[in-house]
């Protein structure tokens, strides 16, 4: 049996559980509030912070450090790497401490899992990050020379729900094609074609379908303009397109459970936008299909949003004509980091190594 450590770092909480095996001994999520966390300017500025956070709550849950047998966090925006668990090493520290594709909250928990294993010899793991990439070369072009498509997406959650789907038919993931559409904070849709995640939209930059808090792909002749308008820096701008864009934009609200409301009230307008995301990731479902030549097993529906009954159902109506549609609701990362650690312990895979 081994016990492990899961830390999962997000931008106004910490999730962290234990493991034993994939038994959980206990999941909680370490909330911050924006007071504790307005002293540090930089996302690694939290990590003594967040480190003392998690110590404490294995303390206050009678688990001692030294009965973990290895520590896995969720990483980070590394650099672009093929799906897989990764041992924590010098390189993937320094490019988590700098953030070399950006930063985001879970810079931190492949740092953090470091520092806990290192204290007890344990080793630590990153599982599929957000940065994970195996796009075809043909998926890359922006029709730019400058500017490349970039894969960063719910690498973690879509690679496990298709596991899962796979698991669940008696097939293997790496003989399947599939489209995986997580609907979250962010909204990411990606077509896998046996095991390998070909094309999907930067969830987190500026593509795809628009979601609670992010526009996704704009008209970017009026992004331009909007750009050279003077009215914003460059901060604003990036703020209005990742974290205040889409239904915050719309609303003043991220939680799509308001639009649900106010729709059921008879708001036309909610109405109407709640609609429009979902024909947005529609759209994006039917582009996954083109990539996979139609040949698809089947569509998966996963994420927060995925809990939406009328959400679903206005996804379905427009992609069932492709495929089965299949719905997870929500998410299970932290399962899904446990897994990555434990194939790893076991031996049935070896850590891959980040250069
Ligand atoms: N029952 C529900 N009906 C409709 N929407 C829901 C429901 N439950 C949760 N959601 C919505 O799901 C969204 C959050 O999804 P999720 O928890 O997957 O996102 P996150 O983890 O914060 O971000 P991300 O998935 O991008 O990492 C919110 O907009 C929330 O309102
Ligand atoms: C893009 C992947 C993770 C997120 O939504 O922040």
């Amino acid at each position: 049996m081994f016990r492990m450590l899961v830390i999962n770092p997000g931008s106004t909480s910490t999730k962290i559980a234990v493991f034993d095996d994939l038994n959980p001994v206990f999941v909680d999520t370490l909330r911050h509030s924006s007071e504790e966390l307005a002293p540090y300017k930089t996302i690694f500025e939290q990590y003594e912070f967040r480190k003392s956070v998690i110590l404490n709550a294995l303390k206050e849950k009678d688990v001692p450090v030294e009965s973990l047998n290895a520590v896995v966090g969720r990483g980070g925006l590394l650099k672009s790497i093929e799906g897989g668990t990764y041992a924590v090493n010098e390189t993937m520290l320094e490019d988590l401490k700098v953030g070399v594709q950006g930063q985001h909250a879970s810079n931190l928990g492949g740092v953090i899992a470091y520092e806990i294993a290192k204290s007890i010899n344990a080793p630590s793991f990153i599982v599929d990050p957000v940065v994970v990439d195996e796009m075809d070369e043909i998926a890359r072009f922006s029709g730019m020379p400058e500017i490349t498509r970039k894969s960063i997406f719910h690498a973690l959650n879509q690679k496990a729900v298709a596991k899962r789907f796979a698991k669940e038919k008696g097939v293997k993931y790496e003989d399947i094609n599939l489209v995986v559409a997580h609907l979250g904070g962010g909204i990411s849709v990606g077509a896998h074609r046996k095991g390998r995640v070909v094309d999907v939209n930067n969830a987190l930059d500026g593509e795809g379908p628009f979601s609670p808090e992010r526009t996704g792909s704009l008209p970017v002749g009026d992004l331009v303009k909007m750009c050279y308008s003077g009215k914003y820096t460059l901060e604003e701008i990036k703020k209005k397109i990742t974290g205040k864009g889409g239904v915050m934009a719309y609303f003043g609200t991220n939680d799509a459970r308001d639009l649900d409301r106010m729709m059921k009230e008879g708001n036309k307008e909610a109405e109407l936008v709640y609609k429009a995301m979902a024909y947005q990731v529609a759209k994006e479902i039917g582009m996954c299909a083109t990539v996979l030549k139609g040949e698809v097993d089947a569509i998966i529906l996963t994420g927060g949003l995925a809990y939406g009954k009328d959400f679903v159902e206005w996804i379905k109506e427009r992609v069932s004509f492709i495929s089965e549609v299949v719905v997870y609701p929500g998410e299970d990362e932290m399962l899904a980091l446990a897994e990555g650690a434990l194939r790893v312990l076991n031996g049935e895979e070896a850590a891959k190594e980040y250069k």
